[in-house]
């Protein structure tokens, strides 16, 4: 039975991780749960899966959920706030903890959790573009396994099982191209919200999909992947897939390629994450190439999208630069969701936030949280003057 521990249990990958669980109940049981500010679904969480140890955002919803909990037979540790999410990441007895929070708040709970020795099966890509250097060198000292949930991330790591890292020549990234893959780029101009939330193939929560429709999901995930991997990033390519049927490919140094192909379905890569190293069952609905018919694939256009492009520079440059173009980039959807800037604003944020720092190493998690707060300051600041 493998314990796991699961932060962001209300969300798109949250909800979809519980779902796995409940198919594999003989294989896995849920020690703790951490939430935001959903407490109704929280509830019902924690009176179907019984953890030991739940967290929310706010202390009003801690007294809420302890109060609605008061006559039951099982009531857990209920703690709130950032020291709450640590409690939830590490004080129930926990085999693999499932980062299923949004941002850059996934970073302390997730080190917290390594620091206890406890393996990581990571959504949270935010964890690995502010601090992944300090992550993957803390996951070795520790002798923990980082294991990718995100989709592109957990079909590189099935291709590669069995071959040895100087094997791999290149990696090669999918992407759907978001929501104005069919748009040109003038009338990008005036894309709205609603417009942007309306991702072509995958049901995911507000913030990643903005990142899909200006393509910096593909730009952390670059970044995720280089460190997770261990490639240097003039051997991660991306590539337009809108089919979203193959989920990445490897290049070997032979020139063979290998590719994991499913339906977009995150479901499939959350299992295999929680089952590593094996492969269970699933009754997930299955991919049927046939009534697919045909898979496209192009190369994406840095001017229409050139969040992609700067994102690959930020990670180049290294150091900070990613911490800060994470955190730009979080103030500056959140703003974009409050329509309080254009979409197409979005990237010169994070460009200007970044043209405020020169370059600095990542040198220890205090830098790195320094910067972080800093960036977010500089952003919020650049969005104000600009209104
Ligand atoms: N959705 C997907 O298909 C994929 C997502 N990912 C990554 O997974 C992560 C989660 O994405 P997704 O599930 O879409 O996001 P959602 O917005 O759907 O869910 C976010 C979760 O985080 C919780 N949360 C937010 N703030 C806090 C807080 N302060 N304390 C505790 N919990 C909090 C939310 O709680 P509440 O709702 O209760 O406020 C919710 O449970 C992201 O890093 C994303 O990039 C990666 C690949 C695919
Ligand atoms: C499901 C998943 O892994 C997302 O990160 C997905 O890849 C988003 O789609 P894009 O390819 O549009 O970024
Ligand atoms: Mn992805």
């Amino acid at each position: 039975m493998r314990k796991i521990g699961l932060i962001g249990s209300t969300g798109s990958i949250g909800t979809q991780t519980l779902e796995v669980v409940r198919a594999q109940r003989e294989n896995l049981q849920v020690s703790s749960l951490a939430a935001g500010r959903n407490v109704d679904l929280l509830l019902a969480q924690i009176r179907e899966f019984k953890p030991e140890v739940v967290a929310v955002a706010e202390a009003k919803d801690a007294e809420w959920l302890a109060q609605q909990l008061r006559v039951e037979s099982w009531v857990p540790e209920i703690y709130w706030g950032t020291e709450g999410l640590l409690k939830a990441a590490t004080e129930a007895e926990i085999d693999l903890l499932v980062t299923a929070i949004t941002g850059a708040r996934g970073l302390l709970p997730t080190i917290a959790a390594i620091k206890q020795g406890i393996d990581i099966a990571l959504a949270n890509k935010e964890t690995l573009v502010a601090a992944g250097e300090l992550v993957m060198a803390l996951a070795e000292k520790h002798g923990v396994k980082i294991i990718p949930v995100d989709s592109e991330h957990s079909a590189i790591f099935q291709c590669i099982q069995g071959s040895k890292k100087n094997e791999v020549s290149k990696l090669i990234l999918t992407a759907s191209g978001g929501a104005f893959r069919e748009w040109d780029i003038q009338r990008l101009q005036e894309a709205t919200v609603r417009d942007a939330l309306a991702h072509p193939n995958w049901s995911m929560g507000a913030k990643i999909t903005i990142d899909s429709a200006t393509m910096i999901n593909k730009g952390l995930e670059v970044i995720e992947a280089h460190w997770l991997f261990g490639i240097p990033y003039e051997q991660i390519q991306v590539l337009l897939h809108p089919q979203s049927i193959i989920h990445s490919l490897v290049e070997f140094c032979d020139g063979s390629q290998l590719a994991q192909l499913g339906l977009p379905d995150m479901r499939l890569p959350i299992q295999y994450a929680l089952s590593w190293p094996q492969r269970w069952s699933g009754a997930w609905p299955r991919l049927d190439l046939a009534s697919i018919g045909s898979l496209t694939f192009s190369l994406p256009d840095y001017a229409k999208y050139p969040g992609l492009k700067l994102a690959y520079l930020a990670g180049q440059a290294g150091g900070l630069a990613p911490t800060i173009f994470n955190a730009a980039n979080e103030v500056a959807v959140t703003a974009f969701l409050n329509e309080e800037i254009k979409f197409v604003e979005i990237v010169d944020v994070i460009a200007a936030t970044l043209d405020q720092f020169s370059p600095q190493k990542a040198e220890d998690l205090e830098v790195v949280l320094h910067i972080d707060q800093q960036a977010r300051y500089k952003a919020a600041e650049l969005i104000k003057k600009g209104r």
